[in-house]
C-alpha cells in the first residue's frame, strides 16, 4: 500500500518571552492510503500540536510532514478536519446546506456538483431534512454530524478529526463513532482520529498510535486485528477487544510514568 501521510522526524517546539516547550520531541510514522489510524496519549502530550503539523497550520521546528509525497508548507488543498468544538466549527448565520457549501465554492466546483455532495452528504449521516436549519437549531450530536458532513462533501483524500466526540453524549457518541466507521468503510478516506479514550481508539482504528508526554514521540504502534464489521456490544465484549485495550492502557500508563518505551514506529 502506499503511504498518504508521512511523518519523519517531527519536532515542535514552542518559544515565547523566556518560555520554551518543546510538544514533540520526535515523531515518525507513515499512514497508508485508506487506513484508519487513531491516536491516543497523555493530556498535553502534543495531539493537537500534531494535527496543527499535518494540516498545515503550524510549521514543524525540524522533521518533515508529507501528504500522498507532497511536503506540507499550508493547509494541503486535499485535506478536511473536524474539530471537537462543532458550535464554533459552523457559522450560525448560514443554513446547515450553506455551511457544507462554503468549502465547496472555495473548490470553485459548478453549482450542481455542489448541491449534489451536500444533499448525498447530508443523507449519509442521516441529516437529509435538516439542510434549511441553522446550527443554533440543532443538538450537540446533530452539529457535530453537520461538521462531519462537511469534511466528507469536500471529498478530501485524508480527514483528521481531533477529539471530535468528547463534548456529546454517550449515546450520542456510540452512534456518531458507527457514522463515522461506515462511512470509512464506504469511502475508503485516509483517516486520522485523535482521542483521549482507549476503547473508543480501538473500537474505530485499524491501527492505534500511543504517544508519549511531551517531548512526544510513539510509543507504541498497535494494529487492530478485529473484524471490519464492528458492533458497539458484541466487538467490545471478545477477548480481543480486552486484549488491545489492556495493551493500549499499558502504553499510556508508561507515557505518564514517563517511560521511553522502543519508539515503535511504522
Ligand atoms: N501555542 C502554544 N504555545 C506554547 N505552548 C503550547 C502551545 N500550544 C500547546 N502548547 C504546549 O504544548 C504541549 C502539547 O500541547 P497539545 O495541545 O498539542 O497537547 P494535547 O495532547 O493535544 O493535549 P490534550 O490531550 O490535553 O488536548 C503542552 O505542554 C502545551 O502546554
Amino acid at each position: 500500500m502506499t503511504e498518504m501521510v508521512t511523518v519523519k522526524g517531527l519536532n515542535k517546539v514552542y518559544e515565547s518571552t523566556g518560555r520554551r516547550v518543546e510538544a514533540i520531541g520526535d515523531i515518525t510514522f507513515a499512514v497508508a492510503r485508506g487506513e484508519f489510524a487513531c491516536i491516543v496519549g497523555p493530556s498535553g502530550a502534543g495531539k493537537t500540536t500534531l494535527l496543527k503539523c499535518l494540516a498545515g497550520l503550524l510549521a514543524p521546528t525540524a522533521g518533515e510532514v508529507r501528504i500522498d509525497g507532497t511536503p506540507v508548507t499550508g493547509p494541503p488543498p486535499g485535506m478536511a478536519v473536524v474539530f471537537q468544538e462543532y458550535g464554533r466549527s459552523l457559522f450560525p448565520w448560514k443554513t446547515v446546506r450553506q455551511n457544507i457549501d462554503l468549502p465547496l465554492r472555495q473548490k470553485k466546483l459548478p453549482r450542481d456538483r455542489r448541491e449534489k455532495l451536500v444533499t448525498e452528504s447530508l443523507a449519509a449521516v442521516g441529516l437529509a431534512d435538516a439542510g434549511d436549519s441553522y446550527s443554533w437549531q440543532l443538538s450537540g450530536g446533530m452539529q457535530q454530524r453537520v461538521a462531519i458532513a462537511r469534511a466528507i462533501a469536500y471529498e478530501p483524500q485524508v480527514l483528521l478529526m481531533d477529539e471530535p466526540f468528547a463534548a456529546v453524549d454517550a449515546q450520542t457518541r456510540a452512534d456518531l463513532e458507527d457514522l463515522v466507521r461506515s462511512l470509512w468503510r464506504s469511502l475508503g478516506i485516509t483517516t486520522l482520529f485523535v482521542t483521549h479514550d482507549i476503547d473508543e481508539a480501538v473500537y474505530l482504528g485499524e491501527r492505534v498510535l500511543v504517544l508519549s508526554a511531551s517531548p512526544t514521540h510513539v510509543l507504541d504502534d498497535v494494529r487492530i486485528g478485529l473484524p471490519a464489521d464492528r458492533d458497539q456490544v458484541t466487538s467490545r465484549s471478545t477477548p480481543e477487544f480486552a486484549a488491545l485495550r489492556a495493551r493500549v492502557h499499558r502504553g499510556i500508563q508508561d507515557a505518564k510514568a514517563g517511560r521511553r518505551g522502543t519508539g515503535a514506529a511504522a
